[in-house]
């Protein structure tokens, strides 16, 4: 980090941390790290923290959201992917038989951003090339995110800070993205992609049941499947308050939101983005939530 010391002469300051990839070995005392700087600053607004072109966001993003719910001083507010606009199919296709996938894949799954960068790269007239193919190919992994396209990277900062993507209480922008995901997603892919999808039940579900029934499908991979992340807003049985659900792996949360309005159509929705993911077992499970406690 360069700051500006006495006199204004640039001071460099490091913070060390012991050998090792922060998405995996070192997160602790990278948030320990973390939250030293922001004792020793006087004014921090952002912190960005760029991972190798290599790492897998979740295990990084699943301890920063857990250090947000012990009320640290540091928050996550969003996962920013910058994707290649020139090379992303090349990259997706190469998965596409396969039973693993590349890091690329999962930078597009857990993201809340994607910033389609190098588009001027990209000539619009190659069919299966355009950039709306592009942004499609996206929003089959996680119709979830929120892509905008750049020229190196240059982007309006209102748009990648200040995103709070994993606070419950923000439901205007969770309900938006609900919303949206329906016109995006084409759900025509096969089970075995990554792919993002949405179930939808009417009735109130019994709190319990669902964490059950969630705990099942995120800690035991529920019939093979493999959710990276998931968001939705619940109609509780005996709560006049929206709930919101937000998941990243094995790590979720389920909080009251607000009021439900009364013009409102009370319902459960929920959208997983993962792979192997079985609509139709999701869907019915779910439903199993809805019945009353033997
Ligand atoms: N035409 C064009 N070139 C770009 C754009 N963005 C970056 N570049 C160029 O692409 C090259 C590689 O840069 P990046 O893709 O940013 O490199 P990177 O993968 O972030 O590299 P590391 O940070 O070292 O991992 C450089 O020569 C950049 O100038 C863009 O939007 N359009």
């Amino acid at each position: 980090m360069i700051n500006e010391g006495e006199g204004g002469a640039l001071v460099e300051e490091w913070v060390e941390l012991a050998n090792g990839c922060i998405c995996c070995t070192v997160k602790h005392s990278l948030v320990q790290a973390l939250e030293q700087l922001v004792q020793r600053k006087e004014r921090l607004d952002h912190i960005l923290l760029e991972t190798t072109g290599l790492a897998n966001p979740a295990p990084l993003a699943s301890v920063l959201w857990l250090d947000d719910q012990l009320e640290s001083a540091v928050r996550l507010d969003s996962i920013i992917t910058v994707v290649d606009a020139k090379n992303l199919l090349f990259q997706i296709d190469k998965y596409r038989h396969l039973s693993s996938y590349p890091e690329a894949i999962h930078q597009i799954a857990f993201a809340d951003v994607v910033i389609l960068n190098k588009v001027d790269l990209v000539s619009p007239e190659r069919s299966g090339d355009s950039l709306d193919e592009l942004e499609k190919e996206i929003h089959e992994i996680n119709s979830l995110a929120h892509v905008i396209r750049s020229v190196r990277c240059q982007v309006d900062l209102s748009e990648v800070l200040n995103c709070r993507a994993y606070d419950a209480t923000h439901v205007t922008r969770l309900e938006g993205l609900l919303e949206e995901h329906q016109y995006k997603s084409s759900q025509n892919l096969h089970d075995n992609n990554v792919r993002t999808l949405s179930i939808c039940e009417p009735l109130a579900v019994n709190l319990d049941k669902v964490r059950l029934w969630l705990e099942e499908i995120l800690w035991d991979k529920k019939d093979g499947m493999d959710v990276y992340r998931c968001k939705g807003v619940l109609s509780v049985k005996h709560s006049d308050q929206l709930h919101t659900l937000q998941a990243v792996r094995e790590i979720y949360e389920i909080v009251p939101a607000r009021k439900w309005r009364t013009e409102e159509k009370q319902m459960n929705k929920i959208v997983f983005i993962g792979h192997h993911l079985n609509q139709d077992i999701l869907q019915d499970s779910l439903r199993t939530c809805t019945l009353a406690t033997t």
